[in-house]
């Protein structure tokens, strides 16, 4: 039989992945006509079975972006459910790996065992981070395994209800960010991340393919809980299954706590500097090129580009003062990027924004951008029970004035929990916090624009508000 790695090489082979791969959602080009697959390996999975794992680095799309599909290929007979087949090349078949648990169940069990794997790391991470006692390494195969069955720029999958496998789809060279980072957190004992138990890295390169965290099976995510808080305020019904509590301003306190916390952990894993006058200027020359590329992905921002250029450019007029430092932050913070459990509030996906360059990504910023996301994501959550009803409704039409005053008040009370934590702000901070959540809300009409389009009147709405002086954002700011 011809061996599993190279069958991913044969252009029939090739042209059905190109197909499939064109179908996911992780998938950021047009097309993947033209796939070529740059890299395939074989993952030791511990135990002889019908379907080998292959874990292939393809390049595909329009610019020279590198995709990891992790793939079994074995006999017919090997394939758990006919939905994830790719690709069959005569009595071989490729199939969609995440949905076989033999393969997944062993690929983790690797981790934790830290398992010998040629041209690759299998890392189990020294001590958990939390009060959590080490699983112990599943019997390979014999855990189910299910999708996260989130919308995500990844692939999770949860395998016997105890580990979460979250396989990066997009491949940068290097260690992902979202492990370093989570690595770092783990290692200052932060409380405030799920706990991390290893990865998958490349042997040569570094490059990260997977993690392995504590999947936390009774979590809600924030944006969840706030999406039914605030529909409840807006007099809709509540989702199945779930009461309804409008106010979630205790939770909201409590989480601003939990970022405050996760900041200092992560300053002291990276460091911390004060910004001087000369770095304001470096902040305000970055703003305007990110407004930049927002323009170029969207341009219904043309006509709030002088506006903008104005109020980002005043940055560069900021003294230095030692309250305001740079260090690692989140980089992506938002309500879906946490996740409420019985004993507090956790951060997770620590890989940046997904239209950054990876450079960008890791730059020490401030603080404050993360308090930017956040503020953003509590008017995101406000505000998308109206969707369907924000064209030609009146300004002053009562549901508007609730959403609005939803996501003040919780605005409020998640940044009064996080200044309660990392100390008070003066003038300053608030200009910079403005600027931050003008940025968020420009960032968020090109993602919108891009991904989501039907969403981006929401934060274009915000950035009139925020532009016109009393905007909810502003008024917790
Ligand atoms: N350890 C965990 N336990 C339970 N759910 C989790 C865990 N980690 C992440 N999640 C959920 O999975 C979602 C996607 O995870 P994330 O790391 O953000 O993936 P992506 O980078 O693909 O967006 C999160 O929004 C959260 O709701
Ligand atoms: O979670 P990701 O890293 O993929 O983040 C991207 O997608 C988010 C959408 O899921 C996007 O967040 C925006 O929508 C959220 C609601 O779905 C809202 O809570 C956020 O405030 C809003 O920014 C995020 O910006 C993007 O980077």
């Amino acid at each position: 039989m011809t061996a599993p790695v190279e069958i991913l090489g044969t252009p029939a082979v090739t042209a059905s992945l190109a197909g499939w791969l064109a179908g996911q959602r992780w998938f950021a080009g047009e097309s993947a006509d033209g796939l070529a697959v740059l890299d395939a390996r074989e993952v030791a999975v511990g135990q002889d079975g019908p379907a080998a794992l292959v874990l292939a680095v393809v390049r595909a799309g329009a610019g020279d972006e590198r995709y990891q599909l992790l793939l079994g290929v074995g006999p017919a007979g090997a394939v758990p459910e006919p939905a994830a087949v790719v690709a069959r090349a005569g009595d071989t078949v490729v199939y969609d790996a995440l949905a076989d648990p033999r393969l997944v169940g062993g690929l983790v069990a690797g981790v934790l065992a830290g398992a010998e794997s040629p041209g690759l790391r299998l890392v189990p991470q020294p001590a958990p981070n939390a009060a959590v006692p080490r699983p112990a390494a599943p019997a390979a195969g014999g855990l189910p395994v299910r999708p996260l069955g989130v919308e995500q720029s990844n692939s999770s999958v949860v395998v016997g209800d105890r580990y979460l496998l979250k396989v990066f789809r997009r491949l940068v060279p290097g260690p992902n960010r979202d492990l370093t980072v989570h690595r770092g957190l783990a290692a200052a004992g932060c409380p405030h991340v799920p706990p991390l138990l290893g990865a998958v890295e490349d042997a040569a390169t570094g490059t990260t393919y997977a993690t392995v965290q504590t999947y936390l099976p009774r979590a809600v995510d924030g944006w969840t809980l706030a999406l039914a808080a605030a529909g409840s305020f807006l007099g809709e019904p509540a989702p199945p299954g779930r009461q309804a509590q409008a106010d979630l301003r205790v939770a909201a306190r409590t989480l601003g706590r939990a970022v405050a916390v996760v900041h200092r952990d992560l300053a002291a894993t990276g460091g911390r500097v004060a910004l001087r006058r000369v770095d304001y200027q470096r902040v305000a020359q970055r703003l305007a090129r990110r407004l930049d590329l927002a323009l170029a992905l969207a341009p219904r921002l043309t006509a709030y580009a002088p506006r903008l250029r104005a109020e980002l450019g005043s940055v560069a007029t900021l003294d230095g003062s030692p309250r305001r430092t740079a260090q690692r932050v989140h980089g992506d913070l938002h309500l879906g990027q946490t996740l409420h459990t019985a004993t507090g509030w956790l951060l997770v996906d620590f890989e940046g924004e997904p239209l950054a360059e990876p450079a960008e990504r890791d730059r020490p910023d401030s603080p404050l951008r993360d308090l930017a996301g956040m503020l953003r994501s509590f008017d995101y959550a406000a505000h998308h029970p109206l969707t369907g009803a924000h064209e030609g409704r009146a300004a002053d039409d009562r549901r508007w004035v609730r959403a609005a005053r939803w996501a003040s008040l919780h605005q409020q009370a998640f940044l009064d929990g996080y200044l309660a934590e990392a100390g008070p702000q003066d003038a300053g901070d608030r200009r910079l916090l403005h600027a931050y959540l003008l940025d968020k809300a420009v960032y968020e009409v090109a993602y919108e624009t891009r991904h989501r389009p039907g969403w981006a009147w929401l934060p274009e709405r915000a950035l009139e508000r925020l532009l016109g002086g009393g905007a909810a954002e502003r008024g917790a700011a």
